[in-house]
């Protein structure tokens, strides 16, 4: 049965009230997913009600009014209390040039900085990466908030690996060309880390910085100081299931074999962005692997 790509006025209705009534844009998502509509279409028609933009801007589609109660995008940004400076990611142009290669931007947003980019890895480096990982995968980790020690927990059901930093000359290329186009340098990365989930696999949403109020992250910001951004590299397409989630702003990002997924969430003052909230939804068929690079404040050793 085909995914619907359409919305009819009852939909309408029952998102506007549902929304209305304080469900988070990603459990109205999840609801219409469930009942069969496509996910792009449904995360990219809940944003545009969360953002207050359903006020005929896509003609035929969405003639509703405006929801009572919901906030726009900016009103949420403005509440945090982060004070967004000029993104170290470029905000115009449809192509930018990291080092050996012109990376596509899919599309972007300011407030979290936010950006999908296409053709970042070719076909045969994400198979090169997952080929040099599938050795030495292990059962991932986090890091427990109380003691900073790295635990096993459900939440995150993926295995994963890493590579040091220029670990060899392809490895090399990679963070270089990362570091480019994250506009940050590359000793200030972390090694890139990859990621294997199967079927249930899932990330649940997390912040990639490392809180001040944790006691645990104290040992992690020691080094390098706190995490300032987040490329999320898909090496391969996955039949169904593990979008990466924003759940703060009604995000779906869809794994395909070569793209990826940019976002910064500290500002030069150390605050952190709390609407960069993100999380692996689960694999329902095939696998997920995808690379993941960190940026640090200062150099990471
Ligand atoms: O699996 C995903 O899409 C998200 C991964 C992630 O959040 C991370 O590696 O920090
Ligand atoms: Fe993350």
């Amino acid at each position: 049965m085909s995914k619907i790509t359409h919305l009819s006025q009852d939909w309408q209705n029952w998102i506007t009230e549902n929304l209305g009534r304080g469900c988070t844009p990603q459990s109205v998502v999840e609801v219409m997913v469930e009942k069969n509509f496509d996910p792009m279409f449904a995360s990219a028609i809940v944003f545009h009600f969360v953002s207050g933009g359903n006020k005929g801007q896509m003609p035929g589609v969405l003639p509703g009014p405006a929801i009572a109660g919901a906030q726009t995008a900016q009103q949420r940004a403005a509440q945090t209390g982060y004070v967004y400076e000029t993104p170290r990611f470029p905000m115009a142009g449809a192509v930018i040039r990291a080092a050996d290669r012109d990376v596509r931007v899919v599309s972007r947003m300011e407030k979290p900085v936010v950006a999908v980019l296409d053709g970042l890895l070719t076909l045969d480096e994400c198979d090169e990466l997952v080929r040099l990982s599938e050795k030495k995968l292990k059962r991932s980790t986090i890091v427990d908030p109380q003691t900073g020690r790295e635990e096993v927990i459900d939440d995150r059901s993926s295995f994963g690996t890493f590579f040091h930093l220029r670990e060899n000359e392809f490895i090399t290329r990679l963070d270089e060309r990362v570091s480019a186009l994250m506009h940050w340098p590359l000793q200030n990365g972390e090694g890139i880390q990859i990621l294997n989930y199967r079927i249930g696999g899932e990330y649940k949403p997390h912040f990639d910085y490392f809180p001040e109020q944790d006691p645990g992250s104290h040992v992690h910001l020691k080094t390098g100081g706190q995490r300032v951004s987040t490329l999320i590299m898909y090496l391969n397409d996955v039949e169904e299931g593990g979008e990466t989630i924003f759940p703060e702003i009604g995000l779906s990002v869809a794994p395909r074999k070569g793209s990826a997924v940019y976002f910064e969430y500290c500002n030069s003052d150390g605050q952190v962005d709390p609407l960069t909230l993100h999380g692996g939804n689960p694999v329902k068929r095939g696998e997920k692997w995808i690379a993941t690079k960190w940026m640090r404040q200062h150099a990471f050793a």
